[in-house]
């Protein structure tokens, strides 16, 4: 219904040449989504302020006022933190490179729908969901892929990015794209293959009488005891990728999951990393590989919390053998998971998954409800 509509659009001024030379077809667009980090120690404030503020992720009482204070007092504390690990996040970087590489393997592997561009909507910092919507705009894209890029689904992650997204779409008129929605992805063989090889090599430094005393610990960024009573899915979906990922190394080391990062003094899901590390350290337990396996690229949680604070425990407590899986960054095995990932969705032709449909039974948010009707509108339109 909308296939004339790029026709009658200019040749937008800012399509790389990639675009510009192979064709006047508007690109696939894939929208990288995730939560952001501050690019540089001034916007450690803003990113702070626009997490707390952010009621998909904790609902305050004067949200906005106690938002303020919050970002304000903690301002200085996680500022040292980006401080010590190079000056700010560098979750930008690898997103843009994860995205390049992407795009370039999707138009080989899907050259009907190519050219494919990547997009980027971050939640708390820019480029903002706005900034990627009007990027989308100027390009004339008609066909938009949402790839949220948080493996397992959380409300208070991609539930929060897509709830940003859905009022970007209503307040840039942009309802009537052909869009779907990669919403979780924790058991894709790709995500399961990428994850193992990195445990591989870091396996591999061991000696091999080392390795044969070896435990790997998966850790996850925590959440509260009242979202996970809420139903919210994301421990399961951990629980689901960790099972796999020991699957696809058939099994030949102990592991636990453990939950690390709770912030304030409600109660989160544990155990906690820090208590595994000191109580599996005092056990005697010298070698151990703790694996972020609920982010895709470096963050303050695995470049400071785990290889700066936890490892400094871990040596405390004679783990001699601590070693961290690298994050997936931009491997080539991981990117191609992320074109494969996309190649079969659209092969599929779904909207969203089945999962994406069932709320939390005690979800207290308006919002997702709307966010969840318009995909439903756009399954309807599209089928
Ligand atoms: C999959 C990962 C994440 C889930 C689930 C998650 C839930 C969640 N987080 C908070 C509160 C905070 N998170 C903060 C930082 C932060 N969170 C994640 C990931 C998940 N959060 C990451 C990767 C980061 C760091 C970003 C970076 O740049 O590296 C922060 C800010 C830091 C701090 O003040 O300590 C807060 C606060 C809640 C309440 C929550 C679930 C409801
Ligand atoms: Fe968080
Ligand atoms: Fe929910």
């Amino acid at each position: 219904m909308f296939s004339t509509v790029w026709k009658q659009v200019p040749r937008h001024v800012n399509f790389s040449s990639r675009f510009m030379s192979t064709t006047t077809k508007p690109p696939t667009a894939i929208l990288l989504t995730n939560m952001g980090g501050p690019k540089t120690l001034d916007d450690v404030h803003d990113f702070l302020l626009n997490l707390f503020t952010d009621r998909d992720i904790m609902q305050l009482p004067f949200q906005t006022s106690i938002a303020k204070w919050i970002a304000k007092r903690r301002s200085p504390s996680i500022r040292e933190q980006y401080a010590a690990i190079g000056g700010g996040s560098p979750i930008l970087h690898w997103t843009q490179k994860q995205g390049e590489a992407m795009e370039k393997l999707l138009d080989t592997l899907s050259p009907e729908t190519a050219p494919h561009k990547h997009y980027i909507a971050f939640r708390y910092v820019q480029p903002s969901t706005q900034a990627a919507l009007e990027e989308m705009k100027k390009d004339g894209v008609e066909r938009a892929v949402v790839f949220t890029q948080y493996p397992q689904y959380s409300c208070s992650t991609t539930g929060s990015s897509m709830n940003e997204l859905y009022r970007g779409i209503v307040a840039n008129k942009m309802e009537n794209l052909h869009w779907s929605l990669i919403d979780r992805w924790p058991t894709h063989p790709g995500f399961v293959d990428a994850m193992a090889t990195k445990i591989e090599r870091k396996l591999d430094e061991y000696t091999p009488e080392e390795r044969k005393d070896a435990v790997i610990l998966f850790s996850a960024h925590s959440l509260p005891m009242d979202v996970v009573n809420r139903g919210d899915p994301y421990p399961a979906e951990v629980a689901a990728s960790v099972d796999r990922i020991m699957d696809r190394l058939d099994r030949r080391y102990p592991y636990r999951l453990v939950w690390q990062s709770q912030v304030g003094p409600k109660p989160w899901l544990g155990p906690q990393t820090a208590t595994a590390i000191e109580n599996y350290g005092k056990a005697g337990q010298k070698n151990v590989v703790v694996v972020p396996v609920a982010f895709t690229s470096d963050h303050i949680e695995t470049l400071y919390e785990l290889d700066h604070e936890y490892g400094q425990e871990a040596v405390k407590n004679g783990m001699t053998g601590w070693k961290r899986a690298e994050a997936l960054n931009d491997d080539p095995i991981f990117t191609k998971a992320m074109a494969t990932i996309v190649k079969e969705h659209l092969d599929k032709g779904t909207t969203v998954s089945k999962q994406w449909y069932l709320r939390c039974p005690g979800c207290t948010y308006e919002s997702c409800g709307d966010t969840r009707q318009f995909f439903k509108d756009c399954e309807k339109r599209q089928h």
